[in-house]
């Protein structure tokens, strides 16, 4: 049987670069994790694919999906709700596979409950300035959204102690580096590789 996979939460403040870090992360043909595409009330923006960005719902279907136990997670987040579909996460884990989930930290808190075994990576901008740069430079929100994510923003930084491991994203490439160095080493220390020596010296 299948030893089950590892779930990685990345999560931070809103334009520290999350979606960023997580699709260069996807393009990387070395990359074995599978990403648990979320559902979202927010209306779809220019370029973005339903089922394939996030799984575009209306709020009634999103709550009916929250009712029927459907979401490992939801959270409101800006006057929208984000949730992730469990049973992708369960079957993939389960097949072995290591799931990413890239979710706000409201929901990462929930998750860190139900999988406190989940390997959880706050992602930490250089600065508060230069996360406000990048929420301005993307240009997708108005100013009083701005101000509205820079304010939860502040609470959530509040919340990288219940994480795992903190990566600053000062450069896409070094933050997709220490991440992925960390899911290897992670896999080292949940003996995986210890395992499969003793079982080698066995043999011999
Ligand atoms: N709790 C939760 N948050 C999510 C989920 N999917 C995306 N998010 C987060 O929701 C926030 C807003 O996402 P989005 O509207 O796509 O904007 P952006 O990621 O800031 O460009 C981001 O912090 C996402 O990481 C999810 O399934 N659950
Ligand atoms: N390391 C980085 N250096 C400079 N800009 C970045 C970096 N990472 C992301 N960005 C930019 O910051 C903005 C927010 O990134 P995004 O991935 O949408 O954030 P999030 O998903 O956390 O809300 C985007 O315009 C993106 O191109």
């Amino acid at each position: 049987m299948n030893e089950r996979g590892l779930l990685i939460v990345l999560s931070g403040p809103s334009g520290v670069g999350k979606g960023t870090v997580r699709k260069e992360i996807f393009e990387q043909p070395d990359t074995k994790f599978q990403y648990s595409i979320s559902m979202t009330t927010r209306k779809p923006r220019e370029g973005e694919v339903d089922g394939i960005d996030y799984f575009f719902k209306s709020r009634e279907e999103f709550e009916r999906l929250i009712a029927e136990g459907k979401l490992l997670e939801w959270a409101e987040f800006v006057g929208n709700y984000y949730g992730t579909p469990i049973e992708y996460v369960e079957k993939t884990l389960q097949e072995g596979k290591d799931v990413f989930l890239e979710i706000e930290v409201q929901g990462a808190l929930q998750v860190r409950k139900a999988f406190p075994e989940g390997l959880f990576i706050f992602l930490m901008p250089p600065s508060l300035g230069e996360l406000k740069n990048r929420i301005v430079t993307r240009g997708t929100e108005s100013e009083d959204i701005i101000n509205d994510r820079m304010r939860v923003a502040k609470e959530e930084i509040e919340m990288m102690d219940a994480y795992d491991y903190v990566v600053e994203n000062d450069r896409i490439e070094n933050a997709c580096n220490r991440i992925k160095a960390i899911v290897t080493a992670e896999h080292c220390r949940r003996d995986r590789v210890a395992i499969r020596y003793k079982k080698m010296l066995e043999v011999e």
